[in-house]
């Protein structure tokens, strides 16, 4: 369990060169600038951004098995997981939907100043964006599970994983799923938080189209 500042950064810099640990902290920087004109996220939570932002996300990058392929993150608001994961893996197409004006700027304004090329943000309402076929989805606090695969679903193959960080509620969200579709999802333990779990697997064919 990361239980510090100083593992969060340890853990996150084993995942990535020194140059995306230098964009990281020019993030939490920025953010914390950001959130005193927009409430990005709880204000409390920046004391350890380090935990409760950048290592939560980067952990996802554990349970995901190709380097390769789009990463889709839905309502990537402040850039969690998705930024994190463009900085950590630039070579990688992550694109990230998100619909709300003032964090579309906020995430352009990122894309920019930290140079990240292969990350596309996507500045409407995920109802709205074209179909690609996306090898990872992730989803921090964005629907719920039901919603969320409902609003995806096309965005999957088969060899698509879902790593959707759904906090203190992952078990028990899990059990909103039809039975056939809860079998295609198990949950890991969040590395930041005791009793936070991380739903992770892919949808069948027939899932893809209605769960
Ligand atoms: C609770 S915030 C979570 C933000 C971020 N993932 C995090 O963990 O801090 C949910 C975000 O999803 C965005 N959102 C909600 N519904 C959306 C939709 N249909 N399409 C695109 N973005 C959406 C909201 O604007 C908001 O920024």
């Amino acid at each position: 369990m990361i239980t510090s500042e100083t593992e969060a950064r340890e853990f996150v810099s084993d995942l990535c060169d020194a140059e995306a640990m230098e964009r990281l902290d020019q993030f939490v920087a920025a953010l914390k600038l950001e959130n005193e004109t927009q409430n990005l996220v709880a204000k409390p939570t920046l004391e350890t951004a380090w935990q409760r932002h950048i290592a939560d996300s980067a952990q996802l990058l554990s349970h995901v098995s190709r380097e390769t392929g789009v990463w889709l993150d839905l309502g990537t608001g402040a850039g969690l997981p998705g930024l994190i994961i463009a900085i950590m893996r630039p070579k990688r197409p992550v694109v990230l939907v998100e619909s709300r004006r003032k964090r579309i700027d906020w995430l352009e304004r990122m894309r920019m100043d930290l140079t990240l090329p292969k990350c596309t943000i996507e500045g409407k309402r995920l109802e709205l964006v074209e179909s690609v076929r996306a090898s990872v989805i992730s989803a921090r606090a964005f629907a719920p599970l039901p919603k969320l695969i409902d609003l995806s679903a096309r965005f999957s193959t088969a060899e698509t994983t879902f790593v959707l960080p759904k906090g203190r509620s992952a078990a028990q969200e899990l059990q909103t799923l039809p039975k056939k579709a809860r079998k295609l999802f198990h949950v890991e333990q969040s590395l930041t938080d005791d009793d936070a779990g991380i739903l992770v697997g892919s949808l069948a064919k027939g899932m893809r189209t209605k769960i």
